[in-house]
């Protein structure tokens, strides 16, 4: 018989973060199950941050890290992590002499995907994102939009459990974004997808939950359907473009004057 019990593939307890005298992240508790997430927050909210500790290329100040069943703080475990995870930086270098299958096929070799499978896997990678046609083509051809497409083409080659996109639509033309997510949706069925964005229109097409951070804490959790409420709730129909963007301000601005109680409202789940 199996189990019942949902299995994060993502839990975090108390988690820190500080970068000189500042507090990116302050004792946040968060989870993320198989879906698709996303982060949403102001400049400097802490979204980076978080990011970077999951995908374990910066430690956390203080606090847990549970990451795909296991502690990260436990190297031989942070190193089967790496190797099941995919990440797309904000800023990500590559090599611009590279085309497109040699970066994706390097990133491959780091992730130690088998010898045998990772020419097929790099092709489909890249066709996922719809560079197929560009394959052989070299990086520094290409152009911004294209080179963050190569980006999320890295990050997926591996079909990581674990899936953290840093604003990944940032560049992409209108078309691109809508087949970007459909992409996610697709991948959030499998794996659990943290996307950190600043595009509302991401979170309401392509998400499951939102997470909405504000001064390095979790301001609000919910389906995007339940953030779009909040402005109703709030009578604040009068700003924002859109109901989610005004659901967003409405959490931002209780969290900021300490407002709590309803479910959502600073859940840290
Ligand atoms: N390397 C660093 N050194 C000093 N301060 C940093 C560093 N990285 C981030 N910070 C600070 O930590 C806070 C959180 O930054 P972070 O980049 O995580 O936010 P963010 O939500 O990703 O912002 P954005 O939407 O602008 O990308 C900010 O105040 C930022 O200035």
């Amino acid at each position: 018989m199996t189990s019942a019990v949902s299995v994060h593939s993502v839990s975090i307890h108390g988690l820190t973060v500080r970068h000189r005298r500042t507090t990116a992240l302050d004792a946040v508790d968060l989870s993320f199950g198989t879906g698709v997430h996303g982060l949403l927050g102001p400049n400097g909210a802490g979204k980076t941050s978080l990011i970077r500790v999951l995908a374990t290329v910066a430690p956390p100040t203080a606090g847990r890290v549970e990451l795909l069943g296991g502690d990260i703080s436990a190297p031989t475990h942070r190193t089967s992590v790496r190797r099941r995870l995919g990440y797309l930086p904000q800023e990500f270098g590559y090599y611009p002499g590279f085309t497109v299958r040699e970066f994706v096929a390097y990133m491959a070799w780091l992730k130690e995907v088998p010898r045998a499978k990772a020419p097929a896997a790099v092709e489909r990678a890249v066709a996922r994102v719809g560079l197929a046609d560009r394959i052989d083509a070299k990086v520094r051809t290409l152009s911004g939009g294209m080179v963050r497409r190569a980006g999320i083409a890295q990050a997926i080659v591996n079909d990581p459990e674990l899936l953290l996109l840093d604003e990944p639509t940032a560049g992409l033309d209108p078309e691109q974004r809508v087949d970007f997510r459909a992409l996610l949706r697709e991948l959030g069925r499998t794996a659990t997808v943290i996307v950190s964005t600043h595009l509302v229109e991401d979170v309401a097409a392509a998400c499951s939950e939102v997470t909405v951070i504000g001064g390095g804490r979790v301001a609000y959790r919910g389906t995007p359907h339940a953030l779009a409420a909040l402005a109703a709730e709030a009578g604040a129909e009068d700003f924002g473009d859109n109901p989610i963007e005004r659901g967003y301000a409405v959490a931002l601005r209780h969290h900021r004057s300490g407002l709590g109680g309803s479910a959502g409202w600073g859940a840290g789940r």
